[in-house]
């Protein structure tokens, strides 16, 4: 404007300002403020009209031309406004115009295909099919013959590509996914990070538009209605969308009121939100004020404020607390059997969540459904392992005494033992040349002295691992005193036979174990107790497991013993692995 009215002043530019001004003028800040100058310099007697000294206020010149342009745009910027509201953004991209482009124009009978015939409509990957879970192929096959009719959602080859951004190539976030949710259910829709779930929800939501496929929300075409399908669903994204400055009562004063909850209900509402929430200490607090937890629990209350019939929660527990969190989950399956009418797709990366709160559970990888059932029948179809963990008795201080006796008696008896040793057994055990059986809770054996004992007993190659101070198979009880020998140069000579005697009792179990279950591997031992991971399948029942283990319970020295199915965490883990 300030250009323009200097041109306008300046007798060289005065023309070129004219031709510009028809431009300008499509700004209706410029036509408005120009129409003012115009008004004030003709009051100075500084504007001409054309032909006339004494011009006339609606003159083109003076404010006619601001007013027919304000009254033109007025009506075209309405429209365009409009038809911004109701065309979705993503319809502007370039690869949407072209494509609009070849259905009307090259080959415009195409365009007539309608989303009436929505199962029809879109392709899917066929070698992507084909290396499909049974399952994931049975809930395709349930959702394409139409067997999910009672499904308030369901998602058809659903497909996402984010395009290839300067040297970063394209990204297929989610390939092809079908399934169906139906009321009442919970859905647990996990995966490792980067799996593309966030995507799927948000295309759900009506945030990013499918590449490929589409989904269908109480039988609106995601693509078509995202209204429509909006109206039906509450959503907590995986990141709180707060207004800083707006208390956690104008919140949901404001999501009541986006949301249609009649005027009159409002505050009923959100007070029933705040007790169900325990919100009520913080509802005059300005958001940002709030700890992440109770961030987290105001978009969760946002999500569900209005009942609506979805819900969508994208990692609602995160950063909570334990109490929270089971307060969370409290919440959410109340929610869920509801009167079994809300559906709820939850993502989350606690396996302790999606067991304790879904009831039926999917796992995402790289874009791909990779399973999905109920929580047991993911267990029963991928727990093809059993977990044995194996506790043996404790070791009785006789044997302790009876094996220090041994060892004492041995090294002073032993023909090839040398004065040096003996030497170290003697400053080991304070002076004398006699070994006492009372101080044998005195006696040390040296670096030395170990090998010598162990040959004895007749396992020298067993303590290579003790001397080696490589990692003890035999968990934290030799790791110790591995490190009690490299630091103070001896042990104590019971300890060591304590040590001695727990490890024969292991490798007893050990050799057991492997040669009663070939393919069991060993899971890690805590110094009391040792894990294993045995094949389950076809061939083997747990009765058959547990009689064997019985068996021979006494003769192993086994104190106790528990069998598990693997959990959901190691099902994850291993369909992770193997993505
Ligand atoms: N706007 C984007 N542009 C390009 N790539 C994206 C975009 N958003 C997500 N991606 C990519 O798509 C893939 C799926 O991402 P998404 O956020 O859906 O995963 P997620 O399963 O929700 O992961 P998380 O558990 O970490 O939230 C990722 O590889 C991600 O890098």
């Amino acid at each position: 404007m300030v250009v323009s009215f200097l041109m306008g002043l300046i007798e060289a530019t005065k023309s070129a300002n004219t031709l510009l001004k028809n431009f300008f003028r499509l700004s209706p800040a410029f036509c408005f403020a120009d129409g003012l100058a115009s008004l004030a310099l003709r009051r100075q007697g500084m504007k001409l009209g054309s032909g006339s000294d004494s011009i006339e206020i609606l003159d083109w010149n003076v404010t006619g031309a601001s007013i027919c342009y304000l009254a033109f745009e007025s009506i075209i910027y309405f429209l365009l406004a409009i038809g911004i509201e109701h065309i979705p953004n993503h319809s502007l991209n370039l690869s949407v115009i072209k494509e609009w482009w070849y259905h009307l124009f090259l080959i415009g009978h195409e365009s007539s295909q309608s989303y009436s015939q929505p199962l029809l409509g879109s392709s899917c990957d066929d070698s992507l099919i084909s290396h499909e879970d049974v399952d994931v192929v049975a809930e395709r096959h349930r959702i394409v013959n139409g067997d999910a009719d009672n499904n308030i959602i369901y998602l058809y080859n659903l497909r996402k590509v984010y395009p290839a951004v300067g040297k970063q190539a394209a990204k297929v976030a989610v390939r092809s996914l079908t399934f169906g949710v139906e009321e009442g259910e919970c859905f647990g829709f996990l995966g490792t990070n980067g799996a593309g779930k966030t995507t799927t929800l948000s295309m759900l939501t009506g945030e990013e538009y499918p590449t490929g496929g589409t989904a269908y929300v109480f039988s609106n075409d995601i693509k078509c209605h995202p209204k429509a399908v909006r109206r039906h669903i509450g959503y907590c994204p995986q990141f709180d969308a707060l207004l800083e400055f707006l208390s956690v009562r104008e919140h949901l004063e404001l999501y009541a009121r986006i949301k249609d909850v009649p005027e009159i209900r409002i505050s009923d509402v959100v007070n029933e939100k705040l007790t169900e929430f325990d919100l009520w200490k913080y509802a005059e607090n300005p958001s940002y004020t709030l700890s992440g937890g109770n961030k987290r629990k105001l978009s969760v209350a946002i999500a569900m404020i209005g009942d609506p019939p979805i819900v969508i929660l994208d990692e609602p527990s995160t950063g909570m607390d334990p109490i929270a969190k089971r307060f969370m989950w409290d919440v959410i399956s109340r929610l869920s059997t509801r009167q079994g009418k809300t559906a709820v797709i939850l993502t989350t990366h606690s396996m302790n969540e999606a067991q304790a709160l879904c009831t039926r559970i999917g796992i995402m990888g790289a874009g791909q459904l990779k399973c999905i059932g109920s929580p047991q029948h993911l267990k029963t179809r991928f727990g093809n392992h059993l977990e044995l963990e194996v506790k043996p008795k404790e070791t009785r201080s006789t044997e302790v005494d009876s094996l220090c006796r041994i060892i004492q008696e041995t090294l002073i008896d032993f023909p090839s033992h040398t004065r040096n040793i003996l030497s170290d057994l003697e400053i080991c055990i304070g002076g004398g040349g006699i070994i006492l059986s009372d101080h044998v809770s005195e006696i040390s054996l040296t670096r030395e002295m170990i090998p010598l004992a162990t040959r004895l007993l007749g396992k020298e190659e067993s303590i290579q691992t003790l001397l080696s101070s490589q990692p003890i198979t035999y968990g934290v009880f030799g790791e110790q005193l591995s490190e009690q020998l490299i630091r103070d140069g001896s042990i104590p000579l019971r300890i060591f036979c304590e040590w001695w005697l727990a490890k024969e009792k292991f490798s007893l179990i050990d050799s057991f174990i492997h040669s009663s279950f070939p393919g069991a591997t060993f899971h890690g031992c805590n110094g009391l107790s040792v894990k294993y991971q045995l094949p389950y399948g076809e061939g083997s029942s747990l009765a058959d497991i547990f009689g064997h283990l019985e068996h021979n319970r006494e003769e192993l020295g086994i104190q106790e013993y528990s069998i598990s199915q693997s959990t959901l965490e190691t099902i994850f883990n291993h369909l992770a692995a193997n993505q």
